[in-house]
């Protein structure tokens, strides 16, 4: 496709959920928008305002997510980008490993910049950042069910404290107080913190006032770190005509394929939707413990969605309580134990779909990344938005066009299952 205008926004996402999540704000923006599916090849030439390429990088060792994400910079430099933007989990997925300090490290680096934000607020799915606590609703982010996220709990609310040991960069709260001030009161913030010599801002953020405040502050800066919140601040500053300009969304599937859920997301919403949906809809429970001693789980679910497909959708889930959770992992090892369940869930989406299923809802980062690329889906193009942070996407694949609602964990209403169809 011949590329007619000017990139924007080269953004960097973590995993497919906060890719398809950034997308959807980016788009609501008025922004013409791209996913696309890991470092794309050199010669592909994209016609959009925004590009977000997405990796699967937020729980890999972390020289492997620096190494693909500076890749992922340096196709989005290539083309230009006027801006460039890491996404990263509005309830700050990491360990003190990494990846999102050594990541914004070495992209920080790579532009030849030494200051730039750190800042998950996403007020529109109730994150909010206070003194430089992370609150998920009225909820400290320790106290969220994040406490028992799988691959990467979050015990410390305090996010200078949680960044400090995974960055080289000194670590400065900016609090509400500035925030509230305006523009100028956080570049004068700005100033003394790099006079200081701090290099990364956690910035408190309540609204998305505070957000546009903050992305204008950072005007000049070419590289901003957080979730969808500072995205859409960024996009109010970059894109003249911001919401009011909001184009039509792409072309999704024809109405009438059959339709699935595949849940590998084990957080306290996706608990909620599964239990909602299986009130009224059939379910296939992926069992870890027959995973691991070598049941053909994948072939059983399959058989069992035979003479059950169709446009109402079926559920096939691995989502389980902390404590069964906690248990597998103990049993099978954590990261065992969520490959067994990825590997399961991409096999069954891939058969699905060969057998006409053509409007697919898949919860959890790790396993929309799983499914996405069992797919062999390279390209999403956005849709309506079901709820705040979760656009449908469509690509073509071998099977023909397929929608797509790739669903953080953390996100959606709990009759988001049932009710999603309706926004296709
Ligand atoms: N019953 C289970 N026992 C152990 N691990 C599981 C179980 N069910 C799912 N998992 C694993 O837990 C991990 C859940 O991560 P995933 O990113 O998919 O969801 P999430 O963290 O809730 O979503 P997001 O990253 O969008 O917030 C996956 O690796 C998945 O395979
Ligand atoms: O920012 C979020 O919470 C989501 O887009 C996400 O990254 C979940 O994986």
């Amino acid at each position: 496709m011949a590329k007619n205008r000017k990139l924007l926004i080269g953004c960097v996402a973590d995993d497919f959920t906060g890719a398809t999540d950034v997308a959807g704000i980016f788009a609501k923006s008025g922004m013409k928008t791209t996913v696309l599916i890991d470092v794309p090849d050199e010669g592909l030439e994209v016609d959009a305002d925004a590009i977000v390429v997405a990796l699967k990088t937020r729980t890999i060792d972390p020289s492997d997510a620096v190494a693909q994400s500076l890749a992922a910079l340096r196709w989005l430099q290539h083309r230009g980008a006027a801006k460039f933007y890491f996404k990263y989990c509005s309830t700050f997925d990491s360990t003190e490993r990494g990846n999102i300090g050594p990541v914004l490290d070495a992209m920080l680096a790579a532009l030849g910049s030494d200051f730039t934000t750190a800042c998950p607020a996403f007020p529109a799915n109730a994150r909010t950042i206070y003194k430089s606590n992370l609150f998920v609703g009225d909820i400290p982010l320790s106290e969220s069910g994040m406490k028992n996220h799988p691959l990467t709990p979050m015990t410390d609310s305090n996010l200078v404290r949680v960044l400090a040991p995974q960055t080289s960069h000194k670590v400065a709260g900016c609090y509400h107080e500035t925030v509230k001030q305006g523009v100028d009161a956080v570049r004068a913030w700005v100033s003394k913190a790099r006079a200081d010599g701090y290099g990364v801002a956690v910035l408190d953020a309540m609204d998305d006032g505070d957000l546009e405040v903050i992305a204008a502050a950072f005007d000049d800066a070419p590289f901003l770190t957080g979730a969808s919140g500072l995205a859409y601040g960024l996009a109010r500053t970059m894109f003249e005509g911001g919401a009011a300009a909001a184009r039509e969304p792409e072309p999704s599937t024809l109405p009438g394929g059959s339709r699935a859920v595949i849940s590998g997301s084990c957080s306290t919403a996706t608990n909620g939707q599964v239990e909602q949906m299986l009130q009224d809809h059939e379910g296939f429970r992926i069992d870890v413990e027959q995973l691991a001693t070598g049941q053909d789980v994948v072939k059983e679910a399959l058989d069992w969605a035979k003479g059950r497909l169709g446009q109402k959708p079926v559920l096939f889930y691995a989502t389980a309580a902390p404590d069964q959770v906690k248990a597998n992992q103990a049993k099978f090892g954590v990261a065992e134990a969520g490959t067994m369940v990825e590997g399961a869930l991409s096999k069954i989406a891939k058969q699905l779909v060969d057998r006409g299923v053509s409007e697919l809802i898949v919860a959890g980062g790790e396993t929309s990344g799983a499914v996405v690329k069992s797919l062999g889906i390279n390209q999403l193009d956005i849709g309506n938005e079901i709820a705040p942070g979760v656009p449908w996407v469509s690509s073509p694949t071998a099977a023909g066009r397929i929608s797509l609602a790739l669903k953080s964990g953390n996100f959606g209403a709990p009759d988001f299952f049932v009710q999603a169809w309706d926004k296709l």
